[in-house]
């Protein structure tokens, strides 16, 4: 048995049995043949039979337990020995005399299991002394009978003469019998009256059965174990300590901790450093450590290339004390290259030893056991089965039931109840008040159906709330909810899609099939495009038999209502006009609801709930509404981060509270980018970009239907942008006429005229410039009808169509007609600016200086603008508070239906690379 102790412990124990057995040389036969167990035994200890029984003077008490012949329970000389001079007292717990015949019979063992005539004697001189342990005794009772010794006995003798023979075990053993004797001459006759906290040394399996029946019967009323006693009963094989030094024949509870502990951390470190307890070797490792040791027992080929080396334990254990390979159940291995080269090989090195062939080292060959053959026969396939167990358990959000095999069908679907509520209310949705009132109907049908249904009105089933990313319509779904204090499942358009066909249906289905349970309740599916796209479309890119089959699932289910059945859908979507037409039909979607981004208004209201949540001293008012007025075109969403990025540079900055400038700032950040101080321009670039942004400036400040200038600078910013000028619409136009279409192409060429005029050559920072007056015109001439030439015409642009939506005649016309307004604009930019020449040298030189002039340094170097602002800008930016950042427009000009805001991004010069690409 491997005890698992400290790995000290059993080393030094391991040394203290075999020592005195084996020696280690060559392998002999019979050697061979029990070492290994007896190294397996070694670290046991004898266990003493039972609490040594008093002599029972009395013996009133008769004894019906069977005993060996001559023992007298009590370990005492048997009575044929009674003349011996030696002392009749008990030897020693579970330690017995033997007679003169029992000492033949010992030594006539001790030549059977091969004991050395030396050593013999010294034990013959030993058990003479001390007696043996009662094992023992049983031994030879058995090898007396006729019986002979058995394997596992033989085992046992050698152990035991192995004690006896070891003179560190023969002093403790006689210390403890020497202090044995003294307790009982002291008077303490009752052996089994143990002391609080004495521990039992009874042991043996068989001695405790036995001792069961002794005790009870013999000693009846006379054992008084106290609680905690005897705990360590039935314990084999470990060496309790007595006055600090081992004690053979008791067991320590904490010996036993240690050992139980050691053994988890031997077991851990094992697995963890040997694996599954092998290690591979080389040949010549295997010749020098163990070949040449005489340490290899035997050698298993397993397979054609690997050859398990099995280790004489015992031999190995005292060479390599240390050594894995010593404890029970290491192996060594090592590889070959073939069967026939590696018995040669084991041959010649065998030869070489000198070794005899009738003793050299059996070689055996082993078939890949079945486990193996069925691990390689089905360890893939079960691993694929087990790996697709998972994923799909993964994708079903865990378990099968509803929904399908695996939950691969079972809706994504979130559910909220006014437990788990969306706290969102209405209040906090500011701005699209058409919108909420919309909704809120919803609300109210969900709430009181009858106050409809009576009048005979249908309830409609949904609304698509469509517009720009970040307008809130997620935010306004989530109000509704909210308000409405129904339960509520949120799912995106994208969940309904996995790479299996049919899943997305079933999902729907498991949707719907939820909702109708909790009903009232609202479906809320955002990015409904995903899977409501046109069916059409799909015939140019080829159909997706998935997207198609939920969308009809969903088609289906919102017919499949009755109308009495209050689930209301809602879906989000920033792509209304791709959405299949059957969904978008009365019955089904009714409602289309369209959230704008925010008006003048919207974003002040936008701006207020966000500021909520922010340390400021400002006056709110006023601040709003100059932030509303610097960020037109901002959604709900720009504007809830340009709030939080003021809050972000405010507290960079260690401000106590979030002040205007910090908001200025976010909001520059926020349109501009970062700025880039790292990119330092050569002069000659950096006169370039000043000149190109000057011209842009003096065509915003003298061009009548030009937006307020509000900053112009040569910080570059952002991704590509080496300098711009910022302008402030009047208002959130909605219209533009010509006259304004035609100042804002004007001064969007104004930097690249500037140039011309002011260098011998041009350079690629107007590209951007030209797109957008391109834009512009094309746009004037093909949607807004403002060429004479072409015609009150719309030509939708589509980019995804190869053919044009007009004869080669008419484009030329439009071409045309796009290259007149363009050459219009640069003609009425090139007049001003060669008649301002002196004042854009004036603007520029400024700039280069200090590299950013604000709408006051313009006044200062140009005079006051010539043409009145509007109302809304002299409010907020009357020169007073300093100066602001610019919106930044991101949409082109291109669609009618989209109001337009009337700023115009400034990104005035391209990053050379941009340029080359031209
Ligand atoms: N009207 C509003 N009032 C207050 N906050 C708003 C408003 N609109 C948007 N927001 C802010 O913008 C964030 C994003 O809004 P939301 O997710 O609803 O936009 P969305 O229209 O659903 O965007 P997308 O189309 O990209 O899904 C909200 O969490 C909120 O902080």
């Amino acid at each position: 048995m491997f005890r698992p102790a400290t790995p000290q412990l059993v080393r030094s124990f391991a040394r203290l049995s075999l020592n005195t057995v084996v020696r280690p040389t060559y392998r002999t036969a019979a050697f061979g043949r029990i070492a290994p167990a007896i190294g397996v035994s070694s670290s046991r200890s004898y266990a003493s039979r039972s609490p040594q029984r008093p002599k029972n003077n009395n013996n009133n008490n008769t004894n019906n337990n069977k005993k060996p012949d001559n023992d007298n329970g009590s370990g005492e000389r048997p009575p044929e020995n009674s003349n011996d001079e030696k002392p009749s007292a008990p030897p020693g717990v579970g330690w017995v005399w033997l007679s003169k015949e029992e000492l033949r019979e010992l030594r006539s063992m001790g030549e059977v299991v091969q004991v050395s005539q030396e050593r013999l004697d010294k034990l013959m001189k030993t058990v003479e002394e001390m007696g043996v342990p009662i094992e023992l005794r049983e031994l030879l009772e058995k090898h007396k009978n006729g019986g002979g010794l058995g394997m596992l006995d033989g085992i046992k003798a050698m152990r035991v003469f192995a004690r006896l023979s070891n003179s560190d075990n023969i002093m403790a053993i006689k210390k403890m019998q020497e202090e044995h004797e003294a307790e009982r001459r002291g008077g303490n006759t009752d052996f089994n009256s143990n002391k609080p906290g004495q521990e039992e040394t009874a042991s043996s399996a068989k001695g405790s059965k036995e001792e069961g029946g002794q005790q009870g019967g013999q000693h009846s009323g006379q054992q008084h174990h106290q609680p905690g006693q005897g705990q360590q009963q039935g314990s084999k094989g470990s060496f309790g300590k007595k006055d600090g030094k081992p004690d053979p024949n008791k067991f320590d509870l904490s010996d036993m901790s240690v050992g139980l502990g050691s053994m988890v951390l031997f077991y851990a470190f094992y697995s963890m450093f040997t694996g599954d307890g092998s290690r591979e070797i080389t040949w010549q490792e295997l010749q020098k450590n163990f070949l040449d040791k005489g340490l290899v027992e035997k050698m298993v080929v397993e397979g054609d290339h690997r050859v398990r080396v099995e280790l004489n334990r015992e031999a190995a254990q005292s060479v390599y004390p240390d050594s894995l390979g010593a404890r029970p159940g290491f192996t060594y291995y090592f590889s070959i290259g073939s069967v026939d080269a590696f018995e040669r090989r084991l041959d010649e090195a065998q030869a070489e030893l000198g070794i005899p062939s009738s003793e050299r080292i059996p070689v055996s060959y082993a078939a890949p056991g079945i486990a193996t053959n069925l691990l390689f026969a089905f360890g893939p396939t079960l691993l694929l089965v087990g790996l697709l167990v998972f994923i799909s358990r993964k994708a079903g959000g865990g378990g099968g039931g509803a929904g399908g095999m695996f939950g691969f069908g079972k809706s994504k679907a979130k559910m909220f109840n006014h437990d788990s509520a969306v706290k969102v209310k209405f209040a906090d949705v500011a701005g699209m008040d058409e919108a909420k009132m919309e909704i809120m109907e919803f609300v109210s049908f969900l709430r009181s159906p009858e106050r409809f249904q009576k009048l005979g009105a249908k309830i409609p089933r949904g609304a698509v709330l469509s517009g720009p990313p970040g307008t809130g319509k997620t935010l306004l779904a989530k109000a509704t909810a909210g308000e409405s204090q129904v339960p509520f499942f949120s799912v995106s358009g994208s969940e309904f899609v996995e790479m299996f066909v049919g899943v997305g249906a079933s999902r729907v289905r498991d949707l719907f099939a939820n909702a109708r349970k909790n009903a009232p309740c609202i479906i809320f599916i955002d990015e409904i495009d995903a899977i409501g796209r046109s069916r059409s479309e799909g015939k140019f890119q080829g159909s997706n038999d998935e997207r198609e089959a939920t969308l009809n699932q969903i088609l289906t289910e919102m017919d499949g209502f009755n109308t009495t059945e209050q689930v209301v859908v809602l879906a989000g979507t920033n792509r209304p006009d791709i959405l299949d037409k059957a969904l978008m039909r009365p019955g089904r979607f009714d409602r289309h609801i369209h959230i704008d981004r925010p008006t003048m208004k919207g974003r002040q209201d936008i701006f207020k709930v966000h500021l909520k949540q922010i340390v400021t001293k400002e006056d709110i008012e006023y601040l709003t509404g100059r932030l509303a007025a610097l960020t037109p075109g901002f959604a709900g969403a720009d504007i809830a981060n340009a709030v939080n990025e003021a809050a972000l540079v405010a507290a960079r900055a260690n401000a106590t509270s979030v002040e205007m400038i910090h908001f200025e700032q976010a909001i520059e950040r926020v349109i501009g980018g970062l700025e880039r101080k790292s990119l330092v321009l050569g002069p000659e670039e950096k006169r370039t970009v000043a000149y190109h942004e000057a011209g842009h400036a003096i065509c915003g400040w003298f061009f009548r239907w030009a937006d307020p200038l509000l900053k112009v600078s040569i910080i570059p910013r952002g991704q590509g942008a080496l300098g711009y000028a910022q302008y402030l619409p009047s208002s959130d136009a909605y219209l533009m006429n010509t006259n304004q279409l035609m100042d804002r192409m004007a001064m969007t060429l104004g930097g690249r005229v500037s140039e011309e005029l002011h260098f011998p050559t041009v350079t690629t920072g107007a590209s951007d410039d030209f797109k957008k007056v391109t834009a512009m015109a094309t746009t004037m001439v093909t949607q807004w009808g403002m060429s004479d030439k072409v015609g009150p015409l719309h030509f939708k642009g589509d980019e995804n169509q190869f053919q044009k939506p007009f004869a080669e005649s008419t484009a030329q016309i439009i071409d045309a007609e796009v290259r007149r307004i363009v050459d219009e604009a640069y003609k009425q930019c090139k007049d001003l600016l060669t008649v301002r020449k002196k004042e854009v040298g004036i603007v520029a030189e400024e700039l280069l200086r200090k590299e950013m002039l604000t709408r006051d340094d313009l006044v200062r170097l140009l005079g006051p603008r010539e043409w009145p602002d509007k109302e809304e800008f002299t409010k907020y930016f009357d020169g007073k508070q300093g100066t602001a950042p610019p919106p930044f427009p991101t949409e082109s000009t291109d669609s009618p239906n989209e109001p337009q805001p009337a700023i115009f991004e400034k990104k005035a010069d391209e990053t050379v690379e941009d340029g080359k690409q031209q």
